[in-house]
């Protein structure tokens, strides 16, 4: 391994001994004794490839660090340390993205393998330094995933198997964690375009000024950064499915660009007078409610009902308790495999603190919990004692998402044609498309003068 590496840490004896050990371990590693001199550094100095922060600084926080990389869309792994008995508040740093956490003392085992896991997810989902771009590309499996049997996993998964064949613009709904990454990718695998690419864009991550040329591709030489011609993310999404994250947070400028390219299937690269053809499907993800960012004039409503054909709602881990233990024993395995530990079984105490608990990460939460107790267990059994503090309970959860829709009639129309157009006229199908049963399907087409 080699790299550069930020060590934000104010015990400074401490700190230098991190220093040595990762430069006798082949890399190069800063160490900085607060926040403000670590975002200078970051602001200032090459890009580093990891940045492990201690929670607790003298003029701040790891948290505030990670919030400031956030905003300042520097994507870099973040791994904290926190002191005994803080496991909660690094929970709550995952939660706002930290890749991951380490408890003092240090173990320098775990702490090789969790930076050999930052860097290989630093190699695989973030671009080169000097040239950041927010794409994953998934061209094999590399996770097994795991299947809910709750009602509402069923249904989601009946959902899948429908939409997936068609061409529709599915929009992916649900609370942070509860796997819309990972229903995008299905979606593309159980479709027709399955041989071809799958894009990943985080919106979050475009900058204003830059959008246009990340998804639509320019012309070496159309601005300054311009050195050489970029395809852009529709193009490399030719012949298959680009997944745009966060949709919610694409720049206002940008929407309207998006929703010409996606009405004409044709991308105009920056710097360039010639429209190309591009065939595309688009997913779409959010975990905000997108009706009110249409509301504030946010989200273009035009865009949203474009990119809205077809809506999948991701269940919350806590609507689908029954699930859990499969889940849970996933990662269990999952963690024995990537941490070289040999837990066979999670105890029916430990279950059941789990099954009482409201998730607010979802499975991403989940499975930083169970990772950790595969960690901090020392015979083959989770028990409670392993896990962290679980307390809220279920009961205490916050309200549902509201995902209901309004449409305009001519829209409502529009997408009607489409659906059944899409199940060639079957209205049993076209109504589960729709997500409306089929005697509300009846009284519309009848209203817009659909043939029945
Ligand atoms: N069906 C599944 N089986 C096993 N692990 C899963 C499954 N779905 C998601 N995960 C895991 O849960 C975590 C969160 O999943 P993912 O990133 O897809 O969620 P998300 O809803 O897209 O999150 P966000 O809203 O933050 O973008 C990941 O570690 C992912 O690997």
């Amino acid at each position: 391994m080699n790299g550069r590496i930020l060590i934000v840490e104010d015990d400074r004896s401490f700190g230098l001994m991190l220093q040595k050990w990762f430069e006798r371990n082949g890399f190069s590693a800063t160490l900085c004794s607060g926040m403000v001199s670590a975002q200078e550094v970051l602001s200032q100095s090459e890009p580093f490839q990891i940045v492990l922060s201690d929670l607790r600084l003298p003029d701040g926080d790891g948290i505030m660090l990670l919030s400031w990389l956030n905003e300042k869309r520097l994507a870099v792994p973040v791994i904290i340390m926190t002191g005994y008995g803080e496991v909660q508040t690094a929970v709550s740093a995952i939660k706002l993205g930290a890749f991951d956490f380490l408890e003092k003392p240090i173990n320098p085992d775990i702490l090789t393998k969790k930076i050999e896991a930052a860097f290989e997810v630093k190699q695989e989902n973030i671009a080169p330094p000097e040239k950041p771009r927010p794409e994953r590309k998934y061209n094999k499996e590399t996770r097994v995933f795991v299947e809910g049997q709750s009602p509402l996993s069923l249904q989601m998964y009946t959902h899948i198997d429908l939409v997936a064949p068609t061409q529709m613009a599915v929009m992916i709904v649900g609370e942070s964690g509860t796997g819309k990454e990972h229903v995008a990718r299905l979606i593309h695998t159980r479709s027709n375009r399955s041989s071809g690419p799958f894009i990943a864009v985080d919106c979050g991550s475009l900058s204003i000024e830059l959008a246009p040329s990340e998804l639509f591709g320019h012309k070496k030489g159309s601005f300054t950064s311009a050195i050489e011609d970029k395809t852009g993310f529709f193009r490399e999404a030719h012949g298959g499915t680009l997944f745009l994250d966060e949709v919610g947070n694409l720049p206002y400028g940008v929407q309207m660009q998006l929703l010409r390219t996606l009405q004409e299937k044709r991308v105009r690269p920056v710097g360039t007078s010639t429209d190309l053809d591009v065939d595309v499907r688009i997913i779409t993800a959010t975990n905000e409610n997108l009706e009110k960012a249409i509301e504030e004039g946010n989200f273009r409503e035009d865009l949203y009902h474009r990119l809205n054909e077809f809506m999948i709602r991701v269940p919350s881990l806590r609507e689908c308790e029954e699930d859990i233990p499969s889940y849970a024993d996933h990662f269990r395995e999952e963690a024995n495999r990537e941490l070289g530990r040999e837990v066979a079984v999670i105890s029916p105490d430990a279950l059941a603190v789990l099954k009482n608990y409201h998730w607010p990460g979802n499975l991403r939460e989940l499975r930083n919990v169970i990772r950790r107790a595969v960690l901090f267990t020392r015979g083959s059994i989770i028990t409670t004692d392993s896990l962290p503090l679980l307390t809220t309970r279920k009961e205490e959860s916050f309200p549902k998402m509201d995902i209901s829709l309004s449409v305009e009639p001519e829209e409502e129309k529009e997408r009607i044609l489409r659906a059944l157009e899409q199940v060639k006229g079957n209205k049993t199908k076209a109504a589960v498309l729709l997500q409306i049963d089929r005697k509300t399907l009846y009284n519309k087409m009848h209203q817009y003068n659909i043939g029945l």
